[in-house]
Order: C-alpha cells, then structure tokens, then sequence
C-alpha cells in the first residue's frame, strides 16, 4: 500500500508528549451553539503585519480576549472575556491541567483564508509554550513540519468540536499551518488558549 504524503495515522508518529487530541471534547449541539455565537457576536478584525517592509492583511479574522496585550505592540483590542468563554477556558483548563490568560480567536471564513507556517514562539528561553486548542465549524487540515527538515510533514483534520493540545518541545523543533485550499469551505473558527503572562509573544505571520 502506498503511503499518502500527509496520513493522519501518522500523526500518531508524533510523540504524545507534544501533542495530544480529543476529537469530541464538545458536544455537537454545545459546538454548534458556540460557533452561531461567536460568528455573531466577536468584534472580528483584520489585521496587518509587516512582510518584507510592506504592510500586508492578514488571510483570516481575528479577536483577543484576555487582560492584557497578547505581545506588547500588538494592535489588536483586549477584550473582556465574555461568559461563555469563561465557562470555555475552565473547562479546557480542566482537561489541559494548565491555567490559561487569554484566547486568541481566528476566524477563516472560507477556503482561502490560511495562517502561514509558523511556531508560537515565548521570549523565554527555555519556557516550554503550552497552547491548548478548540476548532469549532469546517474541518482544516493542521500541518506540521519539522523545522530542521522540511520534509518530515504530518496533517491532522481538526474536528468541530476537538480539542488539540500542543506541549513539551512541539513549538521548538516544529512549525505549523492551515494552507489555503481549492475546495469550496465554509467558516471555521479556532479557539488557541494561551498563557501570556507578559512574556510570551506571538509570531508575526501573514
Ligand atoms: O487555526 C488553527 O488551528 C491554528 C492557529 C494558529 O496556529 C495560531 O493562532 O497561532
Ligand atoms: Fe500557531
């Protein structure tokens, strides 16, 4: 049998101390409810970053809820965390055993809105980033490749409802990404809960 380039049982390859994931961690109808929700009433941004000193939009939506700046510098609003994602992050917390600040939302609302290859990178050396993640709407692909050799890939499809923890050294050596597609796709939203603390910052990616 031929190997297909990006199988998800490979992904078991993927040591369980990086990586870990529950398919159903919501139900259907509470990960129907949230997506309505939060496709209605998320202040939804587009952002810019800078790329080859040009200012480029970021493909996607995106929010930030927490109490403070998920990087210093970063333009986007910090807003207050409504209930529901209140409830949310004690129960991710819960599964996950790490206490959380604040959640950035994405919102990709069809087949052409991606994030680039990237690490969630902390300015800490040695300070392991532990982000837990919701995905709530159509299922994209999450990549990962090595960064030392570009060829050692593996995919996963995230499920409405699924949570994916990544920990240990997985931002380290590995970079991630939701490529574009030329499928048709309606919205997904992604919820990555993360620990800022003041220290932590995010990777500028288009
Ligand atoms: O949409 C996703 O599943 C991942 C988003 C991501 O990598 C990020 O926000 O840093
Ligand atoms: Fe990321």
């Amino acid at each position: 049998m031929q190997l297909k380039l990006f199988d998800e049982d490979r992904l078991l390859m993927l040591p369980e101390d990086l990586i870990a994931y529950d398919p159903a961690f919501l139900s259907r109808e509470e990960s129907d409810g949230l997506l309505e929700q939060l496709l209605n009433t998320v202040p939804w941004q587009q952002s810019k970053v800078m790329m080859y000193e040009k200012e480029v939009l970021t493909p996607r939506l995106s929010a930030w809820f927490g109490t403070e700046p998920i990087r210093s510098g970063d333009q986007r609003p910090v807003l207050p965390w409504p209930h529901e994602l209140l409830a949310l992050k004690t129960k991710v917390e819960a599964a996950a055993g790490i206490v959380f600040d604040g959640v950035l939302l994405n919102y990709y609302r069809d087949n052409n809105d991606s994030v680039a290859w990237h690490a969630d990178k902390d300015t800490v050396p040695g300070l392991k980033t532990e982000i837990a993640s919701i995905s709530l709407g159509e299922e994209r692909h999450f990549d990962f490749r090595s960064k030392d050799d570009h060829r050692r890939r593996y995919s996963i499809k995230l499920q409405h409802g699924s949570l994916l923890l990544m920990k240990g050294d997985l931002q380290r050596y590995w970079e991630h990404r939701i490529a574009k597609s030329i499928k048709p796709m309606k919205a997904r939203i992604n919820l990555t809960f993360r620990k800022v603390g003041g220290i932590m910052v995010a990777p500028d990616v288009a």
